[in-house]
């Protein structure tokens, strides 16, 4: 037998005798994936177990805070159209009596009512709950947006802000949530920011009061999943608003350039989808595409309302981090382009 005969059918013997433990790997890669489908369908028969029921809001109570202007007041007009009785809260009476008549053209009977109410939400609001009555969803839509390099914004601007943006959530939601509580039954939302996913250029006295709404948002959902009542957190992108009029009078240009990136959204577009988020109990409410990819990337700890978007979040968190680095490039060169302009412009000046 020559040498070379010994070796293939050493080779033949081997795999004759071992040939069943090749597949061993290809068994075990259709095990696991025979576990994940069972575990994927099994996630799926609960899915109903850990999704809300929807509210209805046809006959429901439902509060706008800001609801005199823009996303709010789109936010009242999309609830009265869907049966709703309105309360429009904000500070300027004549906005608010103008904001009502608008509201009261979506009417689709005549047993609703739109009132209103003049406060300021960023002071105390303890009084104002015996005048509300019960509440089935609180919309904390007031607010407003200064912008600006941190040393240039004024100190107590950076208070204002907080008191406005953030506490102004608070008190209301601290005059509805023990009668909420009570009935067992209720929705609170928050109107945040993409800017309260990502802190950028002009907004250190902004972002920082949008993200304190995700925190209140994600620890008072805890505490009040059990009474059934859910937290519904909005991110929306710059929308077209008498608000977002004002703040581009003053906004830095590279603010202006980064929040490009996603875009200008109508306010009725914008509070459709918030309205249909916050009606089904979803905690994370989004709009367009750069937001879902924001949301999905900073879901972190935050609670998950349906089998579907804990999914997605598994499966794109990686993915969107990878296009997450490119825009951080993009918005980082936009920065460095805007100050060399800058230097150049002002050297321009000296030599003249
Ligand atoms: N427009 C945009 O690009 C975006 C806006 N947002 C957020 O959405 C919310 C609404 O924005 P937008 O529609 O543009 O704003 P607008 O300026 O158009 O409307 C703001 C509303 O809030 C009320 N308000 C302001 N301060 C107070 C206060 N202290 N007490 C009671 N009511 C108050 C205003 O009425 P009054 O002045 O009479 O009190 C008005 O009704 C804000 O929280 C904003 O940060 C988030 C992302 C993008
Ligand atoms: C995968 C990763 C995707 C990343 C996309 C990043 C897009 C960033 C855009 C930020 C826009 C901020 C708008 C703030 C609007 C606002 O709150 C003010 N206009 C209020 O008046």
């Amino acid at each position: 037998m020559s040498s070379e005969e010994g070796l293939s059918s050493t080779i033949a013997d081997w795999l004759y005798i071992n040939s069943w433990w090749l597949l061993l790997p290809f068994i075990m890669l259709l095990v696991v994936a025979a576990f994940i489908v069972a575990f994927v369908l099994l996630l799926y028969m609960i899915s109903p177990l850990i999704s809300p029921k929807p509210l209805k809001l046809n006959g429901a109570h439902v509060v706008v805070t800001g609801g005199s202007s823009g996303i709010g007041k789109a936010i009242a007009i999309e609830c009265y159209r869907q049966g709703a009785f309105i309360t429009l809260v904000a500070r300027d009476e004549a906005k608010l009596v103008q904001a009502k008549k608008e509201v009261e053209k979506f009417a689709i009977n005549d047993k609703q009512v739109v009132l209103c109410t003049s406060v300021d939400v960023s002071s105390d609001y303890s009084q104002a709950q015996e005048k509300l009555g019960p509440v089935d969803m609180l919309v904390n839509c007031a607010g407003t947006s200064i912008s600006g390099k941190f040393e240039e914004v004024e100190v107590d601007r950076f208070k204002k802000l907080m008191e406005v943006n953030y506490l102004g959530s608070v008190y209301p939601t601290r005059a509805v949530i023990t009668t909420m509580k009570e009935r067992r039954m209720g929705r609170i939302m928050f109107v945040s920011s993409q800017a309260g996913q990502i802190g950028m250029f002009g907004y250190t006295a902004y972002s920082p009061s949008k993200f304190a709404l995700r925190g209140l948002a994600e620890s008072l959902q805890m505490e009040i999943k059990p009474y059934n009542i859910y937290v519904t957190v909005a991110f929306p992108p710059d929308t077209d608003t008498p608000g977002f009029a004002e703040e581009n009078k003053s906004k830095p240009l590279e603010t202006k350039l980064i929040s490009e990136t996603a875009g200008v959204c109508q306010p009725d577009q914008v509070a459709k989808i918030i309205v249909r988020d916050a009606v089904q109990g979803n905690f994370n409410s989004s709009v367009g595409p750069d937001g879902y990819m924001l949301s999905a990337l900073t879901c972190g700890m935050s609670p998950v309302t349906s089998i579907t978007e804990g999914l997605q979040q598994i499966v794109t968190m990686g993915l969107f981090r990878t296009i997450a680095l490119f825009y951080l490039g993009s918005f980082d060169s936009i920065v460095r382009r805007c100050m060399i302009q800058r230097e150049q412009l002002k050297a321009a000046d000296k030599t003249e």
